[in-house]
């Protein structure tokens, strides 16, 4: 955060009122300041973690972005996902694509069809036709390390938000989820368009940022997390996570 902003900061716990004896209260450390929730209205959300984001010859990589941050993503989301379900909180995968004619995707008549890299790259390589972001295929599917487990949730999107015309929303609703944690790929995009959302439905959003990455460089990164930070929600790492998920009543 900007140091003009370092007055908006406060080491004291905000959040949902919960009691302090609570037994399923926790306190997660995250900038702006701690933020308290309850692991049973909690859930992990993990946005498209999927070939076309994070695997060499996917999507992104032949659109000519960097992904050389993303195997450590998938590490960090391996240990947030797996301190979460020791915790009982509820996981879910956010999986982005459309139906494998493109349906689902839009024609010209939607900006989708103009500003979808993958939909621009297939294009203009007829040869790639079908093969980015299509459901069945490789490119659409979760990478091999973040297999969903039983009690996971997979909500497949058509767009960058996991709120737009799907059913996220009624999923947390129906099991009274409040706070969302949010790691994945891409900040910048379908991250931080899903906490947009987040937040002017009532959840109160944390990002990870360790176990997020961009698309378009670390100025990028920087500028989603101060916009998380600032005006959407709270950041906060991996570790503090873990540790938090793991802590008894009321102690980060
Ligand atoms: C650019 C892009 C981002 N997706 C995401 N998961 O953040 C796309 O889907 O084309």
């Amino acid at each position: 955060m900007q140091e003009k902003n370092r007055t908006l900061t406060s080491n004291t716990p905000v959040g949902l009122p919960y009691a302090d004896g609570d037994p399923l209260r926790r306190v997660l450390p995250a900038r702006p300041e701690p933020v308290t929730f309850r692991t049973d209205d909690t859930a992990v959300i993990v946005v498209d973690m999927q070939n076309a984001y994070a695997s060499l010859d996917g999507y992104v990589d032949k659109a000519g972005f960097d992904i050389s941050g993303a195997q450590g993503v998938i590490a960090n989301i391996q240990r947030t996902v797996d301190a979460a379900r020791a915790a009982g909180i509820q996981v879910v995968f956010l999986q982005n694509g459309w139906d494998a004619r493109y349906v689902e995707a839009g024609g010209p008549g939607s900006p989708n069809w103009h500003k979808s890299n993958a939909l621009k790259t297939m294009r203009a390589r007829p040869e790639l036709h079908g093969r980015f972001l299509a459901k069945g295929g490789w490119d659409y599917a979760l990478v091999d390390a973040l297999a969903p487990q039983q009690a996971d949730i997979v909500v497949p999107k058509t767009r960058y938000s996991g709120f737009f015309n799907s059913t996220l929303d009624s999923t947390l609703r129906a099991r009274g989820i409040r706070n969302l944690v949010f790691t994945g790929i891409a900040t910048n995009v379908c991250v931080e368009s899903s906490i947009r959302d987040a937040f002017h439905l009532e959840y109160f959003c944390v990002m990870l940022e360790d176990a997020t990455h961009e698309l378009g460089g670390p100025a990028i990164q920087a500028a989603s997390v101060y916009n998380v930070e600032t005006f959407f929600g709270w950041v906060s790492s991996v570790e503090a996570f873990c540790l938090a998920a793991a802590a008894g009543a009321g102690k980060a």
